[in-house]
């Protein structure tokens, strides 16, 4: 049997990320954009009432279920910045480039370079679901000023997983996919569903 479902994200790396997922799972996955859906407000300071929004968003606006996902890099020697305000770090219009290029300053002077990627997913069948399915995934990591590699999206080049020796944007698809904070949440995610 198959699902119809639809991403609340304009990203396109997290669009992959999760077609990789959740076809195979046999979910037939529609962007938001191919339904004309604008990108939700993201005024919350934390990942979960954000992702929450989106999802209800999209599924207001479509009819359909809709999957949310809201996620960023902590950074533990910012305090755990940039964290939910990730996206747009450097300011307005978003830009993984400016982003980068303000994280790697503002930890130059620190030797803490410790970091981790999170993820909240949120699930809502209408609208107006009161039982969101909610699940989340975390990945530890350290920041490089030099960036590595040319997959992934946003932070990758800058972040080091010093067990593979990679930064993320290193790793194949499937290999990421395997590890990061959005393949965990997404299989959790996909358990409870069941
Ligand atoms: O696996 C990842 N690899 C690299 N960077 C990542 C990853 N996961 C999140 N990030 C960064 C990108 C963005 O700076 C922020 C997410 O912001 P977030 O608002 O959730 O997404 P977004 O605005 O890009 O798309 P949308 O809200 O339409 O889903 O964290
Ligand atoms: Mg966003």
């Amino acid at each position: 049997m198959t699902q119809r479902l639809i991403l609340a994200s304009n990203n396109a790396g997290k669009l992959k990320e999760f077609g990789d997922i959740l076809a195979p799972l046999g979910f037939t996955l529609h962007a938001q954009g191919e339904f004309d859906v604008p990108e939700a407000e993201e005024p919350f300071a934390t990942f979960v009432e954000n992702a929450l929004e989106k999802a209800r968003h999209a599924s207001r606006l479509t009819g359909l279920p809709a999957l949310a996902d809201d996620s960023g890099v902590c950074v533990n020697a910012l305090g755990g910045a940039p964290g939910v305000w990730s996206a747009r770090f450097a300011g307005e219009p978003k830009s993984d480039a400016r982003n980068n290029q303000k994280l790697i300053a503002d930890l130059e002077a620190h030797a803490d370079k410790s970091a981790y990627y999170y993820c909240v997913l949120v699930y809502v069948r209408h609208a107006d679901d009161p039982q969101p399915v909610i699940a989340d995934g975390r990945w530890n990591g350290e920041i490089v000023a030099e960036a590595r590699g040319t997959g992934g999206f946003g932070y990758d080049p800058h972040f080091f997983i010093p067990s593979l020796g990679k930064c993320t944007a290193e790793l194949t698809p499937l290999e990421k996919n395997a590890l990061s904070h959005r393949g965990q949440a997404l299989r959790a995610l996909v358990e409870k569903l069941k």
